[in-house]
C-alpha cells in the first residue's frame, strides 16, 4: 500500500507512475458496444458506452492521441479518479486504456443535461435551483482544494445535472486541472471565466512571451471562475467577455469595487448588476475580490445562501441588443485556449 499524501497534491505523481506502469491496449468495439456521443469538448469527445459482457452503462471520455500528451491524459484520469469518491464530482469505474489512435477512460453516466443547456437566455435559471447547484459545486470544489488541486475550468459546461431542478448536480472534466503551485507562464486566447490575474498572461498575435511574471495555480482562480458562474446562471448573461481594459463591462466592474470599498452604494452598481440585492453585491465584492489574495473561499457562499440574492422586482437591463452579451454565451465557450504550465 502506497503512502498518499493527502494535502499537496503530491499523490498525483506516484498515482500517475503506477498507471503509466499498467495502462492496457485495447480497441474499443471490442470491450464497449458504442450507444451514441453524449458530447464534444476542445479536447476530445464522451461517448455513451455498454460492457459488452456486462452491459453496464458507461460514459467514455476519448481523447484523440494525435493532439494529447499521455502525460496529459493521465493526469486527468488520475486526479478525476483520485476525486471521484465526492458525490458531486462525476464518478469513475477505474477503467483507462489506449487503443491504437485514443486514450480513454469510463466515467460514470451521467444522464441529464448540462447546466449551460438549461440556462435561459436573458434569465438565468431559477434562484431556488441556482443556490442548490452552487452549494454542492462549493463543496465539490472545496474537496479539490483540499486535496492540494485546482480544477480551473468551472463553467457551466463541467457542470451535469441529474435533474432538472439542480436538486443533484456534479462537476466534471478535470482536463486542465493542476496541482496547486504549478507556474502558468502564458495563455493564447481568453475565456469569461478567467481571473484578471490569468488574463496578464494572454499572448497576443505574434507574441512569443507573456509581459507579466508567471503564476502559481491557486484555488482563488477556481473562486473567481464560480463567482462568474453565479452571475450567468443568475441572470442568463455574461459580466464581461474578458478582464482587460479594454473590456467596459469588465472596467464598469472595477469602477464598482473601488468604490464599494469605501461604501456599498446601490446606485453605483454597474447596469448589468442592478438586479442584485445589496446582500448579494457583498457576496459577490468578496468572491470576485480583484486581488486575489483577498478573494474569499467557495465554501463563503454558505454565509449568503439564505439571503435572497435577485431583488424581487427585476430591473430591465439597459442593454442594446448590439451589446447583448448573452450573444457571446455560445461563441466563447467555444474559444480555445492554450494555456503553458510547467510544474515547479
Ligand atoms: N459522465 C458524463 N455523462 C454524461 N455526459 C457527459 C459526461 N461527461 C461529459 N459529458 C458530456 O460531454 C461534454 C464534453 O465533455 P468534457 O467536458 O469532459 O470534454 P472536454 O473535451 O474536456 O471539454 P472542454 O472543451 O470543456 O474542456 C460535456 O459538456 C457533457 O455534455
Amino acid at each position: 500500500m502506497i503512502e498518499l499524501g493527502l494535502t499537496d497534491g503530491s499523490f498525483i505523481d506516484e498515482l500517475i507512475e503506477i498507471t503509466a506502469q499498467s495502462l492496457a491496449q485495447l480497441e474499443i468495439q471490442e470491450h464497449f458496444n458504442i450507444v451514441k456521443e453524449l458530447g464534444r469538448g476542445k479536447y476530445g469527445k464522451v461517448l455513451l458506452v455498454t460492457h459488452c459482457f456486462k452491459g453496464t452503462p458507461m460514459a467514455l471520455k476519448v481523447l484523440p492521441k494525435a493532439s494529447t500528451q499521455l502525460r496529459g491524459f493521465l493526469r486527468e484520469y488520475c486526479i478525476s479518479l483520485y476525486l471521484s469518491s465526492h458525490p458531486c464530482i462525476v464518478g469513475l469505474f477505474g477503467i483507462a486504456f489506449h487503443s491504437k489512435d485514443h486514450y480513454c477512460f469510463a466515467q460514470e453516466l451521467v444522464s441529464g443535461k448540462d447546466l449551460f443547456a438549461v440556462i435561459k437566455p436573458r434569465v438565468g435559471i431559477p434562484e431556488p435551483s441556482v443556490k442548490r447547484c452552487v452549494l454542492q459545486i462549493a463543496s465539490a470544489l472545496e474537496f479539490i482544494h483540499s486535496h492540494g488541486l485546482v480544477h480551473r475550468d468551472v463553467k457551466p459546461e463541467n457542470i451535469l445535472l441529474l435533474d432538472k431542478n439542480c436538486c443533484h448536480v456534479k462537476l466534471a472534466d478535470f482536463g486542465l486541472a493542476q496541482k496547486r503551485g504549478t507556474m502558468i507562464h502564458y495563455i493564447r486566447g481568453t475565456l469569461p471565466y478567467m481571473a484578471p490575474e490569468l488574463c496578464t498572461l494572454v499572448l497576443l498575435e505574434g507574441q512569443e512571451e507573456a509581459t507579466a511574471p508567471p503564476l502559481h495555480v491557486e484555488p482563488s482562480l477556481d473562486t473567481w471562475a464560480f463567482g462568474v458562474l453565479m452571475f450567468c446562471i443568475l441572470t442568463g448573461y455574461f459580466p464581461w467577455e474578458c478582464c482587460t481594459a479594454s473590456d467596459d463591462f469588465y472596467q464598469e466592474f472595477v469602477e464598482w469595487c473601488v468604490l464599494e470599498e469605501k461604501a456599498t452604494n446601490e446606485k453605483d452598481a454597474p447596469s448589468l448588476w442592478k438586479r442584485f440585492t445589496p446582500e448579494a453585491m457583498e457576496m459577490f465584492s468578496r468572491i470576485l475580490a480583484l486581488d486575489a489574495e483577498r478573494r474569499c473561499t467557495v465554501g463563503e457562499v454558505r454565509l449568503y445562501v439564505e439571503k435572497d440574492w435577485l431583488k424581487e422586482e427585476t430591473v430591465p437591463l439597459d442593454l442594446s441588443s448590439d451589446s447583448d452579451l448573452y450573444g457571446h454565451l455560445t461563441e466563447l465557450a467555444k474559444l480555445n485556449i492554450i494555456v503553458g504550465v510547467s510544474v515547479t
